[in-house]
């Protein structure tokens, strides 16, 4: 499979109200693409139609796989196993620590296994540089470390397209930048990353494919500074 989400024609709709029409994309493995757009432009709901917390009601859309046009209510999860999300507010369960956060995540998804459970921890607390930390709960670490726990959380099944609502929202412009560290990362190590943002400075940064939310659209932009 070449490409991990395709939309044609597709539109997207806040109850009654069209908040994006027409859209016509592509992501293929291995990509990492921006969604950009001013508030309100519809970034969020465009992610949630992709974890399908929005249904998709016209046009065509295909996700790791799932037609979202034809998805049932029971295939929510195992589409959510296939996709890593992260939020702007990290989402962390606060009453635990973060290894029993990721592991519980393990169990949910069917993880049976206790010493192939911690290894998976362990790999991917690795990954985001924060091995260390598992025994701490989330009020202990800082912002920038709740959200590369939020990172590791989303590797945790492995999977084929991690979608990020404005990872870097609440984060401080340093902290954001050891944030996209980190996503660039995983990216390099190959997997496909859709990341919502309004962080220019991050884009100017780290230039890659931007596709922009305007005026109920979605195209792809060329990156030059007047364009954005
Ligand atoms: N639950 C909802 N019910 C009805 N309309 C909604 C709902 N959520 C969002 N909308 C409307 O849909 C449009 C797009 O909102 P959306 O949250 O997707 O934009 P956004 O680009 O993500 O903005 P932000 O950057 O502020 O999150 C807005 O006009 C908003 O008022």
């Amino acid at each position: 499979m070449q490409n991990v989400l395709y939309l044609k024609d597709a539109s997207i709709y806040q109850g009654d109200n069209l908040v994006l029409s027409d859209i016509n994309i592509e992501i293929n493995k291995g990509e990492f693409v921006y969604l950009i757009g001013k508030t309100g432009t519809g970034k969020s709901s465009f992610m949630k139609t992709l974890y399908a917390d929005l249904p998709l009601t016209k046009g065509e859309g295909s996700i790791v796989d799932f037609n979202l046009r034809t998805l049932k209510e029971k295939e929510i999860p195992f589409l959510r196993r296939k996709l890593g999300v992260v939020f702007q507010d990290f989402k962390l369960l606060t009453d635990r620590t973060i290894n029993d956060n990721l592991m519980f995540v393990l169990k949910a998804t069917g993880w049976k296994n206790k010493k192939e459970m911690s290894t998976r921890v362990e790999e991917v607390l690795n990954k985001v540089d924060m091995k260390t930390k598992g025994f701490k709960f989330p009020h202990e670490l800082s912002g920038g470390e709740q959200q590369r726990v939020a990172i590791a959380r989303a590797l945790l099944n492995d999977p084929e397209l991690i979608l990020a609502d404005e990872p870097t929202g609440n984060l401080d412009p340093q902290t954001s930048i050891e944030v996209m560290e980190v996503l660039q990362e995983i990216n390099k190590n190959g997997n496909t990353i859709l990341m919502a943002t309004h962080d220019y400075a991050l884009l100017l940064k780290y230039p890659s494919k931007t596709l922009k939310c305007d005026e109920n659209q979605v195209f792809e932009v060329v990156q030059r500074k007047t364009t954005l």
